[in-house]
């Protein structure tokens, strides 16, 4: 396909919170000048609403914007895409935890894995925001057995994000001057926000902040909860920002990542760093021409390393979970 073609590109519950952010930073060419093509799969209730998101989308004349096709059938929505963000998942609210969601999105990213089995595009890439996202992106992956296994991610991009931020505000570096921030494990509150691999001017993070008792019970439960404190003021989830952070993720997936910095992604595990093979646990990854390459040789201390393996262990809970549920 010549790069002037439209990129296909799918969004499900594109009516959402994060839809209404996302879809409008698609259209107006974040991940570039090439031209877009929006597919938007909703549940049949929703379409109406979508409707009047796509007339706000024509009212932009975005340049970039090549057309855009809703529907509710996912074998439909997803033919012959480039690109699948499957965003659309019932949201956690107030009081609950992302395992309450397994059973309830188990269903939808089954479906649509095999939808996207059958008629996505060869060289399709699959990003999943929708939670509990680790666990739906296996759902999805395993229900896709014709589509490699490296095409599927989870969203930790939004974790790694809010890591640079706490610790720029704690250093007063800018959020530039901030490299080789790594989420490791699961997008839940188990996962594992690492400091002693990143860097502040080029200068280890850690050594830099020089303060365990932060690092532990500030920086590490800030970043991890976050999601919890958004839902908590905003008496709804995160939004403008998971629409952003699911931009950055795609955008270096398709485009790559900066040859001095690498960027959080969890994807399917090889058995780097002793995590189970198989399971979709977030690593450190350069990405290059739509690939992503776990980066090897960190050295693991004994606090971090108790970390990684209690959020693996949460994310093998859910697998075994989705497992006895027949989803996988
Ligand atoms: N990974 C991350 O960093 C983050 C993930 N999230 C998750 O993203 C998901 C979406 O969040 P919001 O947009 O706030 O939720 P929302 O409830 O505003 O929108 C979800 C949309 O999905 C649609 N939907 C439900 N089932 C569907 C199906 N089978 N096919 C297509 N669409 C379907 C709903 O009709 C709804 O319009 C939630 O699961 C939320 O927890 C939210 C923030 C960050
Ligand atoms: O916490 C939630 O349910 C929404 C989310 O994933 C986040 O903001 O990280």
């Amino acid at each position: 396909m010549s790069d002037s073609s439209p990129l296909k590109v799918a969004v499900t519950g594109a009516a959402g919170q994060i839809g209404y952010s996302l879809l409008f930073r698609l259209a107006s060419g974040a991940l570039g000048d090439r031209p877009i093509e929006l597919r938007l799969l909703e549940i049949e209730p929703a379409l109406k609403a979508l409707e009047g998101v796509v007339m706000e989308l024509d009212d932009c004349a975005f340049p970039t914007l090549a057309g855009v096709e809703i529907g509710h059938e996912a074998d439909k929505i997803f033919d012959g895409v480039n690109l699948a963000l499957l965003v659309g998942a019932r949201p956690r609210t107030k009081g609950m935890e992302r395992g309450d969601l397994l059973e309830a999105n188990g269903a939808i990213f089954t479906a649509q894995g095999k939808a996207l089995n059958s008629v996505a595009a060869d060289d399709v890439r699959i990003g999943v925001t929708g939670n509990p996202a680790n666990t739906n992106a296996l759902i999805a992956m395993t229900n896709a057995p014709d589509i490699p296994k490296e095409r599927f991610s989870a969203l930790t991009r939004l974790d790694h994000n809010r890591a640079i931020s706490q610790l720029a505000a704690k250093t007063g570096a800018s959020v530039t001057d901030i490299k080789k921030m790594t989420i490791w494990g699961n997008h839940s509150a188990t996962q594992y926000p690492d400091l002693f691999h990143a860097e502040v001017n080029g200068k280890n993070a850690a050594e830099t902040v020089n303060d365990q008792d932060w690092l532990e019970n500030d920086f590490i439960p800030t970043v991890a909860k976050r999601g919890a404190a958004i839902i908590e003021a905003r008496g709804s989830s995160s939004a403008a920002s998971a629409a952003s952070a699911t931009i950055d993720a795609a955008r270096d997936w398709l485009h790559g990542s900066a040859a001095d910095d690498w960027v959080s992604m969890a994807v399917v595990s090889d058995g780097s760093y002793g995590v189970p093979e198989g399971l979709i646990y977030s690593f450190p990854v350069i990405t290059k021409n739509g690939d992503w390459e776990i980066v090897q040789g960190l050295e693991i201390d004994d606090f971090s390393r108790s970390r990684m393996e209690a959020t693996a262990n949460e994310l093998i809970e859910e697998r075994d979970a989705v497992k006895e549920l027949g989803l996988i």
